[in-house]
């Protein structure tokens, strides 16, 4: 049985005056613990194939199921970190971090006592108190993953979540993240634009054609290179070789 399954998705947009078909029979499947990434051409339906794995949406057509039931029945499952942080800028951030137990109504000692110790992983002890606009960037999209972390979903889905952040922040947010969610056996879901991130954090990587997005091809990361942390993973030779075969592809599909 597979973690994850999606099948035979087909979704169209209607408007009054237009239909907008974003995506076309898109069938995969998951284990518990793979990481893996959507890449293709802006506008290839890589958001709304997340959202409708996340149950945000019903598609046009097909089926999603998590653990063997529909997606619609597991949202409490699922974590997001987006390429906005969205804290609110009104509260601390141990109140930003706390606020996922208290709406999912799991706010016990025990819940609040792992929310500090992954504060503290994240290297955030001592900002308990202070609010969003005294952190930087890289340090709101730590917090933003200590918020989703806390209710332990099993499955975590990733819009560029690092887009937003300068390039060094990037990196070393890539090896936390991967570092974490390894250690926490959890299975991901990674959308970005950027080849490399994509090398450097997945299994697997699911190329897709320009709209409507179908899958054009799949791309398994050699065991070389998941063993490694992301940051070297980018040094390695077979990063490069990866890394030109993806881009002649995508290259292939924008022109
Ligand atoms: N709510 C909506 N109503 C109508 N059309 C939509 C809606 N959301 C997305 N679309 C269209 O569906 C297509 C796929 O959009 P989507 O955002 O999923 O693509 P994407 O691959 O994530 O894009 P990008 O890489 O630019 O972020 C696009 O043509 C987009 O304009």
């Amino acid at each position: 049985m597979s973690f994850l399954k999606v099948e035979h998705i087909h979704h169209t947009y209607f408007t009054k005056t237009s239909a907008t078909t974003a995506l076309s029979d898109i069938s995969l499947e998951l284990e518990e613990g793979e990481f893996i990434s959507f890449l293709g051409p802006s506008g290839c339906g890589k958001t709304t194939l997340l959202s409708i794995i996340a149950g945000l949406f019903q598609p046009t057509e097909g089926t999603i199921l998590l653990e063997n039931r529909s997606v619609n029945k597991s949202k409490k499952k699922i974590g997001y970190m987006l390429q906005q942080d969205y804290l609110f800028p009104w509260k601390t951030i141990e109140e930003n971090i706390l606020l996922g137990l208290k709406i999912f109504g799991i706010e016990d000692s025990a819940k609040k006592e792992y929310a500090f110790s992954l504060l503290e992983e994240m290297g955030l002890k001592g900002y308990e108190k202070q609010y969003p606009k005294q952190l930087s960037g890289g340090m709101r999209q730590r917090v933003a993953l200590v918020r989703t972390l806390v209710t332990e979903p099993k499955l975590l889905m990733l819009d560029e979540p690092f887009s937003a952040l300068d390039y060094q922040t990037k990196l070393r947010l890539e090896d936390l993240v991967s570092e974490t969610l390894k250690s926490f056996g959890k299975t991901a879901i990674l959308v970005t634009h950027d080849i490399g991130e994509a090398i450097a954090m997945s299994d697997r990587i699911y190329l897709f054609s320009a709209r409507p997005g179908q899958i054009y091809q799949s791309f398994e990361v050699p065991k070389e290179l998941r063993e490694l942390s992301p940051f070297q993973a980018r040094n390695h030779e077979i990063y490069s070789q990866l890394f030109q075969e993806i881009w002649k592809e995508l290259e292939s599909l924008e022109s």
